[in-house]
């Protein structure tokens, strides 16, 4: 069976990357998983990509068969050092000063399972972002606006932090949450491995 025909399901509570997928036309279940999303990796595309797979994996163990499962982990990397979301508006906008001003790396893992199947894709992608210097008025704002809590580095490329963005290098939709283009080819080689399966 083709990929696009099968049931296919989030795991994730994020929004954004529910858009992402909606914005290719799919009509994804949505099922959160509940991991610990500590890691002893210091590397970040593995951290990403080990993340993603436990996130798929814990939903795709309560899924039927042939479900293909998609979970994906975001973070933002300053000087090497992995930020996740701020645990408070403080640690908010230390991130944010830490980011004003210079490039930043964002990294996003994804898993595509195939629910009781051993087929599977794992990846990461990275996008450079530079953020244009913010005074600390603009800072304290942007926190009050509520939009820092949820986001890997305390900030959305996709709200009103977009005019802090001087350029990015790398696909957009990576930063926002879900790498589409590199998704697709994902897609596309777990499909073919699927149909060279089924026809031996
Ligand atoms: C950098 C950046 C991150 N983000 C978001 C994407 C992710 O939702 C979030 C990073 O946290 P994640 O832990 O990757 O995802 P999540 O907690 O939202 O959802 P789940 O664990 O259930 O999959 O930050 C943006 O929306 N815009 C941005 O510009």
């Amino acid at each position: 069976m083709r990929l696009g025909e099968r049931r296919i399901v989030l795991a994730s509570a994020s929004p954004r990357r529910l858009d992402l997928l909606r914005q290719l036309g799919l009509c994804p279940g949505v099922q959160p998983s509940e991991v610990d999303e500590s890691s002893s990796e210091r590397d970040p595309a593995r951290f990403v990509q080990e993340l993603a797979r436990r996130k798929a994996g814990c939903v795709a163990a309560t899924e039927a068969a042939g479900t293909l499962v998609i979970g994906a982990d975001t973070v933002v990397v300053r000087d090497g050092a992995i930020l996740g979301k701020p645990k408070d508006r403080a640690a908010a906008a230390e991130m944010l000063r830490s980011l004003q001003g210079r490039a930043h790396e964002v990294y996003t893992g994804v898993a595509l399972l195939l629910a009781g199947e051993t087929k599977e894709r794992v990846f990461a992608a990275e996008t450079q972002v530079f953020v244009a210097p913010m005074t600390e008025d603009e800072i304290q704002a942007y926190v009050d606006s509520g939009e820092p809590l949820d986001k890997a580095g305390a900030y959305g490329i996709q709200g009103r932090f977009a005019c802090y963005i001087e350029k990015i290098e790398g696909e957009y939709s990576n930063v926002v949450g879900l790498p589409l283009g590199a998704l697709r080819k994902a897609w596309k080689a777990l499909e073919e491995q699927n149909e060279a399966n089924s026809e031996s």
